[in-house]
């Protein structure tokens, strides 16, 4: 067998009670389309409930950043709100309630467990594609490590149309393997795990 290639944790994770956003762009939509149903079907299969799953889509990758950026801070947002809300009069600012503990509030239903950033990068004739992918590798990496929220890298940067048909599990010499699948079941381990 191969070296390559993503190996089973053997743990089995719950998906059912994340909430999963996937951001993905329009370029080179024949690969995109594959990679996101992939990575849907998957997460359904772990038990992530289909209203559970946000999606949305930008014009290309380089906007991938600043979409996950805005949509995880505006669900984190919500969900304090929410959260204060539910503290409510008991907040330990207001003299009327009486000194017990409040309780932990339970994040709302808004926050994203994790998200997934698909975007495909087909090399052109031009170095626009280098400059697009290192600045997006980088902001996803820096999203995440700045909300919490683990961000799925799910870019394909691929020399031809080839490569990228087959990463998406439709390639037209081979058929390949639909690397969105690899991305949800990391979406669902890494929700699991960061809500430990
Ligand atoms: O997602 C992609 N965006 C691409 N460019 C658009 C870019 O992501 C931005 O949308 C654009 O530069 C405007 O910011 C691509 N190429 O140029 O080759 C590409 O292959 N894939």
């Amino acid at each position: 067998s191969t070296v390559k290639g993503l190996a089973d944790s053997g743990e089995r994770f719950d998906g059912s009670p994340l909430r999963i956003l996937i951001v993905h762009a329009r370029w080179n939509e024949s690969v995109i389309k594959p990679l996101v149903e992939g990575s849907v079907q998957v997460m359904l299969a772990s038990g992530v409930k289909r209203e559970n799953i946000v999606i949305e889509t930008v014009p290309g990758s380089y906007e991938l950043p600043m979409a996950c950026s805005r949509l995880i801070a505006a669900s984190q947002v919500q969900a304090s709100a929410t959260a204060d809300d539910l503290m409510g009069a008991s907040s330990l600012l207001d003299s009327s309630t009486s000194s017990a503990p409040s309780s932990s509030a339970s994040p709302s239903s808004g926050t994203f467990s994790a998200c997934i950033a698909i975007g495909v990068l087909i090399k052109g004739s031009t170095q626009h594609f280098e400059y697009i992918s290192e600045a997006v590798s980088h902001g996803l990496m820096r999203i995440q490590l700045d909300t919490g929220v683990p961000v799925i890298y799910g870019v394909l940067n691929c020399n031809t149309d080839e490569q990228a048909l087959q990463r998406a599990g439709v390639g037209r010499e081979q058929k390949g393997h639909n690397h969105g699948e690899d991305w949800g079941k990391a979406a669902v381990e890494l929700g699991v795990k960061t809500a430990r």
